[in-house]
C-alpha cells in the first residue's frame, strides 16, 4: 500500500515554476531517499505534503486521503523532523517527550511505555542530561524519537544527517533502518552513500522534475555498464594479458591501471565464461574478478549532470 502519493503536482513561485509535474508513490514499511541538488525543490515538496504550502495543481494523499492547504487533518499521520530540531534545553529526554506527549493528548500509561521504548530506539534511554548540552547527533536522535511518538504511518526527515559527522550519521542511518519496521520514512538528503546504505527506493529531483526514480536496486541493474574488472597477478604483465583479451571478439574496450584491467563487453554475463576461459587457457593469475556495478553517485551525476 502507498502511505504517499503524489499525482502531477505543480508549484510555481511568482513566474518561476518549482516543481512540475512531480509524481512518486512510498510504499508502507519502506524508506525513501529524496535526493536533489540544493534548490532542487526539497523542501518545496515536504511543506506541500504537510499542507503549509498550497500546490497549483495536481494532488497529493497521505494514506489514501488528499492533503488539503492549511488543514492539516492528514498530518495527524506524519511525524516530521525538521534539519535542526529546536528544544526547550532546560529539560532531559524524557522529560521532553513527556511535554510532546501531554500536548497531543496522550495518555499518562502511554506516554510512559512509547518514551521507554523510544529513548531506547534512539539510543538515548539512560541519559538524564538536559538537552542544551546535547551534540547535534543526539538532537536529532531526540527529534526521531519526538518525531514518532504519535505512532505516525509516515515520518519525514529534512536533511537529517547533513550537519553530522560521519559517526553520528552512521547512528542516524541505523536507527531510520530500525524504525522502518514502526512507520514509513522519506527523507530528504543530497548525501547519495547514504541513500545507498539504507533506501529502498528513490526519487531524485532536478530542478523541479523527477529525473529518476524507483526502487534501487532496480537503477543500479538499469545503469550497470557492462565492464568486468580483473586484478592480475603480480608477476603475470599486465600489458600482456590486455593484450590478448582485446583480441576477443565481445570484448569492446580494454583500460589499464596498475595491475588493474577493466573490460567492456556488450553483455557481462554472457561475455563472463569467455573471459574466464581465456584467462585459464593462457595461465593469466587473477586475483579479483567483479562485475562493475555502478555507484548511485554515478547515475546521479549522469541524469543530473
Ligand atoms: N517562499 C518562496 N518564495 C520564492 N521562492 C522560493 C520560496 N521557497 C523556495 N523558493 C525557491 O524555490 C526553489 C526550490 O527551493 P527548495 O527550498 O524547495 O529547494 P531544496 O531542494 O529544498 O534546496 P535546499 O537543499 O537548499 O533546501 C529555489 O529556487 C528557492 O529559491
Amino acid at each position: 500500500m502507498a502511505v504517499l502519493e503524489l499525482d502531477k503536482v505543480n508549484k510555481k513561485f511568482g513566474d518561476m515554476k518549482v516543481i512540475s509535474d512531480l509524481s512518486f508513490q512510498v510504499t508502507e514499511h519502506s524508506v525513501f531517499g529524496f535526493i536533489g541538488k540544493n534548490g532542487a525543490g526539497k523542501t518545496t515538496t515536504m511543506k506541500m505534503i504537510l499542507g503549509f504550502l498550497q500546490q497549483d495543481s495536481g494532488a497529493i494523499r497521505v494514506c489514501g486521503e488528499k492533503v488539503s492547504y492549511g488543514n492539516t487533518k492528514t498530518n495527524r499521520n506524519i511525524g516530521y523532523l525538521p534539519d535542526v530540531p529546536e528544544y526547550y534545553g532546560y529539560m532531559n529526554p524524557r522529560e521532553y517527550l513527556r511535554l510532546c506527549g501531554e500536548i497531543t493528548g496522550l495518555s499518562k500509561e502511554a506516554i510512559r511505555s512509547r518514551t521507554g521504548e523510544l529513548l531506547e530506539l534512539v539510543g538515548l534511554e539512560g541519559v538524564n542530561r538536559k538537552v542544551h548540552g546535547f551534540s547535534r547527533g543526539m538532537k536529532q536522535r531526540l527529534g526521531i524519537a519526538q518525531a514518532l511518538l504519535n505512532e505516525p504511518k509516515l515520518l519525514i526527515c529534512d536533511e537529517p544527517t547533513s550537519a553530522l559527522d560521519p559517526v553520528g550519521r552512521k547512528e542516524i542511518l541505523d536507527i531510520l533502518s530500525l524504525a522502518k519496521d514502526r512507520t514509513t520514512i522519506l527523507f530528504s538528503t543530497h548525501i547519495l552513500s547514504d541513500v545507498e546504505r539504507i533506501c529502498d527506493s528513490i526519487g531524485v529531483l532536478n530542478q523541479g522534475k523527477l529525473v529518476l526514480g524507483g526502487n534501487v536496486a532496480d537503477i543500479r541493474h538499469k545503469y550497470r555498464k557492462d565492464i568486468i574488472g580483473l586484478e592480475i597477478g603480480g608477476q603475470y604483465p599486465v600489458e600482456k594479458a590486455a593484450a590478448g583479451l582485446k583480441e576477443l571478439a565481445f570484448v569492446n574496450n580494454i583500460h589499464i591501471s596498475g595491475q588493474r584491467i577493466e573490460v567492456e563487453v556488450h553483455n557481462a554475463e554472457d561475455s563472463g565464461a569467455g573471459i574466464l576461459a581465456f584467462l585459464l587457457k593462457e595461465n593469466i593469475p587473477v586475483i579479483r574478478y567483479e562485475i562493475m556495478e555502478p555507484s548511485l553517485e554515478n547515475v546521479f551525476l549522469e541524469v543530473v549532470g
